[in-house]
């Protein structure tokens, strides 16, 4: 297994491009399949993620291929509705696929994906929406069976927890609906009005993506279309929180700073220099006192839980006590202990972390969890002073494109190793 080493205490100083943002990909890739013809991707991230996505649409029969940078997804060819265990279980978000394939095909048997080091993460909301709009589902033997006689019927759906991703399943199965679906409590992320964009363009009927009131007027067939995937605004807040953690200052190119309000403000209260132009956003913090923020997730527009175990690691870097609340997942927090190991002063209280002033930040061998506390260990380990090791990167490779390279690029002492 890969691991990265890195040499602590370099300055960071520069600017990158900001890749493709993974959680728009993946479900835009998805909705792919309820069309029968070629849709056209750019601006897809290079991900371990991606290639699931990739083999399991191939696992399906669609046609997909790279040329000259962008994803060519062909949906006229599935042939198969079964999303297996083997798939499933790399990659959560597979359960995307069973929107789409239950209002194409008419039935979808898709693998439970099952909990991850997060949080339980249930996928009730998906399913019992789904039975709304007319589909008879069971869940046995660890799959997730649907089928429906004819075409799903638009339904009102209220869901009672505010979910990406049920948002972005029923949305895609609403819109091969016959009638009108709305969705209710529906999730306002950035990556759901790109999902919605693209389905608009390949023919659907959707309005209200963005608020928490989404109406689908079904339609007959979709068709592929052109589509650029909007930026990460979680790959651009991880480098904006690096080069502060760091004091240094960094340009992020090809980015959106609509999405990332609630973190750029955050950055500010740190008292971090922010500038942001349509499409760029340039953090300094060089010469300037780092301050800890008090931080509580929630839904969007509320601040990113993807974006925890980051403020995590600034406020141990931090001048000051704050703390950080997680509000989303019910177990987002085993970054801490790591942390802990490389002299961070934290104390956890149910689903608060209290940090202190950590005077005195080592390198050590640390073990990554999931994607985002990878993140946070490898921040740390490039302010801390001599050599951090982190095993199990192929969290990291879920959802940052070529890490180490981009953050080499500004000055970090980071080095992949294969083991
Ligand atoms: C691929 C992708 O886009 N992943 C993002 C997506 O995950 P994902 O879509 O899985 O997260 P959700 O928004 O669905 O989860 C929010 C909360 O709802 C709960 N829940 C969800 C569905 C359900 O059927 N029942 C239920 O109880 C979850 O356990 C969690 O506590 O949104 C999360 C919250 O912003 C982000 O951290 C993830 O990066
Ligand atoms: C939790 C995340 O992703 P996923 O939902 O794919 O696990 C994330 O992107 O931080």
């Amino acid at each position: 297994m890969d691991h990265f080493i890195i040499q602590g205490g370099t300055p960071l100083s520069g600017e990158l491009t900001i890749s493709g943002a993974k959680n728009a990909a993946l479900p835009i890739l998805f909705a792919a399949l309820l069309a029968d013809s070629q849709s056209t991707f750019s601006n897809v991230p290079k991900l371990r993620d991606i290639n699931t996505t990739e083999a399991l649409l191939k696992e399906l029969g669609a046609g997909v291929r790279w040329q000259d940078e962008q994803l060519l997804i062909d949906g006229g060819s599935v042939d198969k509705v079964l999303a297996p265990y083997d798939l499933v279980k790399q990659m959560r978000a597979s359960v995307l696929a069973l929107g789409p394939l239950l209002a194409r095909f008419g039935q979808a048997q898709v693998s439970l994906p099952g909990g991850c080091a997060i949080g339980a993460r249930p996928v009730d909301i998906h399913i019992q929406g789904m039975r709304r709009m007319g589909a008879t589902i069971e869940v046995e033997n660890g799959y997730i069976n649907a089928h429906v006689e004819g075409r799903l019927q638009g339904a009102e759906i209220f869901m009672d927890t505010v979910s990406v991703g049920a948002t972005e399943n029923l949305l895609m199965a609403a819109t091969l609906a016959q009638g009108k679906t709305v969705l209710e409590n529906a999730a306002r992320e950035p990556e759901i009005s790109d999902l919605a964009k693209y389905l608009n363009n390949m023919g659907a009927k959707i309005s209200g993506a963005g608020t928490s009131r989404i109406e689908v007027q079904g339609v007959e067939r979709l068709q592929g279309c052109e589509h650029a995937i909007l930026p990460d605004r979680i790959e651009t807040g991880t480098f904006l929180v690096a080069a502060a953690m760091a004091k240094g200052d960094v340009l992020c190119k090809n980015t959106d700073y609509h999405s990332l309000e609630p973190v750029i403000e955050k950055l500010r209260e740190a008292n971090a220099l922010v500038e942001v132009t349509d499409n760029s956003i340039y953090l300094d913090m060089r010469g300037r006192e780092l301050k800890a923020v008090n931080i509580k997730t929630a839904p969007h527009p509320g601040f990113p839980t993807d974006m925890q175990a980051q403020f995590t690691a600034l406020n141990v870097v931090a001048n000051g006590s704050a703390t950080i609340t997680e509000t989303i997942f019910e177990n987002r927090f085993m970054h801490v202990p790591e942390l802990q190991r490389m002299g961070a002063n934290i104390r956890l209280e149910g689903n608060t972390a209290i940090c202190g002033d950590s005077p005195k930040l080592t390198g050590a061998r640390v073990m990554a969890t999931d994607l985002r506390a990878s993140a946070s260990l490898i921040l740390t380990g490039i302010i801390a002073s001599g050599e951090t090791r982190v095993d199990r990167i192929y969290h990291v490779d879920r959802g940052y494109e070529h890490i180490e390279d981009k953050l080499s690029a500004l000055g970090a002492n980071i080095k992949r190793v294969s083991e």
